[in-house]
């Protein structure tokens, strides 16, 4: 922290060069935290000199991991580490405070606040003070660097007479916020933590239980906005956060690669990014399939499917079971199966467990089946001494006793059911009856059987056309509509046995952390840490402390081994059942009910963010209001927060996209745009034939312009209907086609309107209007999501009459 002092008069030139010189203590002080960390990672903690000999072995292993945390964390944040200072006003001493606020908070070496971190508190001024309210603020400066070099400074002041006279004469500047706007686009999200606008704040610094919903237009920020949220929560819940996890969900792979660099500038590398197609662990779908079978399986009664399917799987044959064995024919009665099948089913546990129950069971039936027919055997001959009327009293007694006796004892039964275990044959007729399922498996034998989707459509509400309508071959590639139903029915299927190897991983994990804290405690209760000198009386104390130690070291380094040295993160991402502490789902307006089932489960504690525009649903199985798709599960707990300025599109292509808007959902205000700037958006009318010829010189003089325009850097999207995708694609064969990951890295990018969701770029040529429209699900939100990808230029290439819709074009 600084105090101001009412210095002399200073230059604008003084003031870039005293900003300079503070700056560079920060970073100074940053390599200095760097260095300590490279130097833990190599050689391990300092000594804390207790003599602590245990306690320094055991910790090494923690203090090594943090270090590497630590270090990720400083390398994020190098580029624009500090970007502002705030001046409070000077109180009547003429003094005031001055902060400097930073990706991270940094202290000297007297640990007196050097950067602040723009998520404390303390940073808040920074974001909320406007000309109207600015608290106690009298100025905010924005700190532009090239580098680690100071290249321009700007100032917002709110208060000319709360500043210092030297201070004053310092202003600098243009509004920082258009300054940011107007740069070319890069092809990745940058954070915007130096010009966080005051109705974003609200929805980064919103508390983190329960559902908040940011509802916004195209370009209002929502996605920015919520990456700052994530990591707003992480610093001020690390606790429970960095334990549990943050995941953020995203429509596209290539989405997520825009997004990706965010989150570590801003000082966050564990947060787990996945699409919809990503959240069942061994799969990643990427392939949609057609509108209608979206709508399908996006539905509800999907849930029911999956639920019939799973206990179509677990059968008890009218004419009861029957199999061969050793000779024998073995049979369990119809009664006995269904009422085997039935307890089974009535074991609140899911089917893979269930089934343990029903093997043994239907095991015991079979083998004493076996004891019958035995004794039957036996019993002929002497059926032929009990017939003749003349039984031996000895005998007699013998069979009275018999009577008794169960055919098995217990070890009898134990070991018969063990020996059928192994015949092929019965094992065969059991797996037939209640198969162990994988969801894949599942799903793969519903989907290959049409007679099983007659058999069990029906109870899902399904039609006759519809259950036609879910066949399709053995070995077809999961799609994202896919995911949802995989998870449901890993949810009723349970895990297969590799789940033991799952679980001896967490319970070498929950032993390590008992172990440690158990000698933690030894070694603290004791106090041997302090002295390091063995006394006789405490000697048992030391062993168990050694002991304990030895293990949790020995654990430490098996885990190790085992890779479970993960970030949270990635364990996260590979464990279908890990509960996250906070999940934003971004686009969210595309997830059908299914998916959100999916999600919930994800996080049990409903602390979600969804950020989505519901005028920009694409997906026919995707959200027409928030409630319809929430209320199931925080009914009327959910609060709603509308940003409604747009950052990306400048007024004039706005003023087309509201056209678009006012057709598509005539209820939804258009979002406000800040930016005047730029040419007004374009139509040019080409013959249908001529698309191949005339877009090759239309992207080239456009990738002049906005290479020209200003910016340096640019990049363009041709946004194609499908029925014109083909012709496009042929006529720029050097441009990078659909949502791949180098497709955000090359100047030229052939989309679909659905592909290009949540992307932005400084020019857009969207071809073919009318069919655009024709094939928008919901008649023009496709439409309405590629006029507003632009940031500068818009140019509609028709070649029939041009909508009317985009009229404001002419
Ligand atoms: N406070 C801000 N300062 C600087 N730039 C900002 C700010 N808020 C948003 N932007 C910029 O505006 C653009 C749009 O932001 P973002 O992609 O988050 O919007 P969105 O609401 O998610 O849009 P869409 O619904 O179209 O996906 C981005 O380039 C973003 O960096």
């Amino acid at each position: 922290m600084e105090t101001r002092q009412a210095d002399d008069v200073k230059s604008p030139e003084a003031a870039l060069r005293e900003e300079q010189d503070y700056v560079s203590r920060v970073y100074d002080r940053l390599d200095r935290e760097r260095a300590e960390a490279e130097r833990t990672l190599r050689e391990g903690p300092a000594s804390t000199g207790g003599g602590g000999v245990f306690q320094a072995r055991l910790e090494r292993a923690v203090a090594t991991d943090e270090a590497a945390r630590h270090l990720d964390r400083l390398t994020g944040v190098e580029r624009g580490l500090c970007f502002g200072r705030i001046d409070h006003r000077a109180d009547g001493d003429g003094r005031g405070d001055t902060f400097y606020i930073g990706r991270i908070g940094l202290r000297d070496e007297h640990r007196e606040p050097l950067l602040i971190d723009w998520r404390a508190t303390a940073a808040r001024p920074f974001y909320t003070a406007t000309p109207t309210s600015p608290g106690t603020l009298a100025r905010r400066r924005h700190l532009h660097l090239r580098l680690r070099e100071v290249v321009r400074l700007d100032d917002e002041v709110f208060d000319l007479d709360g500043l210092t006279a030297a201070d004053q004469s310092t202003i600098v500047g243009e509004a920082a916020l258009l300054a940011t706007l107007r740069r070319g686009r890069t092809g990745r999200m940058s954070d915007v933590v130096a010009t966080i606008q005051e109705e974003q704040d609200q929805v980064i610094r919103a508390g983190l239980p329960g559902v908040l919903v940011v509802q916004g237009g195209p370009g209002t920020g929502k996605t920015v906005a919520a990456l700052h949220r994530a990591a707003y929560l992480l610093y001020t819940h690390r606790d429970v956060l960095e334990r549990r996890g943050v995941l953020v969900v995203g429509p596209n792979a290539t989405f997520l690669r825009y997004i990706e660099q965010v989150l570590p500038g801003l000082g966050e590398t564990d947060v787990a990014l996945a699409t919809v197609g990503e959240l069942f662990p061994g799969v990643r779908a990427t392939a949609a399939e057609s509108p209608e079978i979206a709508v399908l399986k996006g539905d509800l009664r999907m849930a029911s499917l999956v639920d019939a399917a799973v206990r179509d799987r677990q059968r008890a044959p009218e004419e009861g079971v029957e199999v061969e064995s050793d000779g024998m024919d073995l049979r369990v009665d119809p009664a006995t199966t269904l009422e085997i099948r039935d307890r089974a089913r009535a074991l609140r546990a899911p089917h893979n467990r269930q089934r343990r129950l029903f093997v043994h069971e239907m095991l015991q039936a079979l083998a004493v089946n076996r004891a019958e027919q035995y004794d039957q055997m036996t019993d002929e001959p002497l059926q032929e001494i009990l017939d003749s009327g003349n039984v031996p009293q000895w005998l007699q007694e013998l069979l009275d006793e018999a009577e008794e006796q169960p055919l098995l004892d217990g070890a009898e039964l134990k070991l018969a059911k063990e020996a059928l275990w192994q015949e092929p044959a019965v094992r065969e007729t059991i797996d037939g009856l209640w198969p162990e399922l994988t969801p894949q498996q599942l799903l793969t034998d519903l989907f290959g059987d049409p007679e099983a989707l007659r058999r069990v459509g029906p109870e899902a509400g399904l039609s006759p056309a519809e259950q036609a309508a879910l066949v399709r071959p053995a070995g077809t590639e999961w799609t994202v509509s896919d995911v949802p139903l995989l998870d449901e029915a890993a949810e009723l299927l349970g895990a297969l046995d590799d789940s033991a190897e799952r679980a001896r991983r967490r319970a070498v994990e929950r032993e390590r952390e008992a172990e440690e804290l158990y000698a933690r405690e030894v070694i603290q209760s004791t106090g041997i840490e302090q002295t390091g000198i063995p006394e006789i009386d405490q000697l048992d104390v030391r062993e168990l402390a050694e002991r304990h130690v030895e293990d949790a070291l020995e654990l430490a380094e098996r885990q190790h081994d085992d890779g479970l040295r993960l970030t949270t993160a990635q364990r996260a991402a590979s464990d279908r059942e890990w509960a996250y502490g906070h999940v934003i789902v971004d686009e969210a307006q595309e997830l059908s009910e299914m998916a959100w089932r999916t999600v919930m489960r994800k996080v049990p504690t409903r602390s979600l963010t969804v950020v989505g525009d519901i005028a920009q649903t694409g997906n026919p199985a995707g959200a027409r209001s928030w409630g319809q798709m929430l209320d199931r599960y925080v009914s009327g707990r959910w609060r709603e927060q509308r940003l409604m300025v747009n950052y990306r599109t400048p007024a004039a292509i706005m003023k087309v996209a509201a056209d678009v808007l006012a057709t598509v959902a005539p209820d939804q205000i258009p979002p406000e745009p800040v930016r005047d700037d730029g040419p007004p958006p374009v139509a040019v009318r080409l013959p249908a034939g001529r698309i191949t010829a005339e877009l090759p010189d239309l992207v080239a003089a456009e990738l002049a312009e906005i290479e020209t325009g200003g910016a340096g850097e640019g990049r363009l999207a041709v946004i194609a209907s499908g029925a014109a995708h083909g012709a496009v694609r042929a006529a720029l064969p050097g441009a990078e086609a659909g949502a791949t990951p180098e497709a955000l890295d090359s100047p030229v990018v052939v989309l679909t309107a659905e592909e290009s969701k949540g992307l932005e770029f400084d020019s857009v040529i969207v071809v073919d209007p009318h069919g655009v429209l024709a094939e928008s699900p919901r008649g023009g939100q496709d439409l309405y999501v590629a006029i507003t990808r632009a940031t500068r230029r818009l140019t509609v290439v028709h070649h029939d009459e041009l909508p009317a819709l985009l009229s404001a074009i002419a």
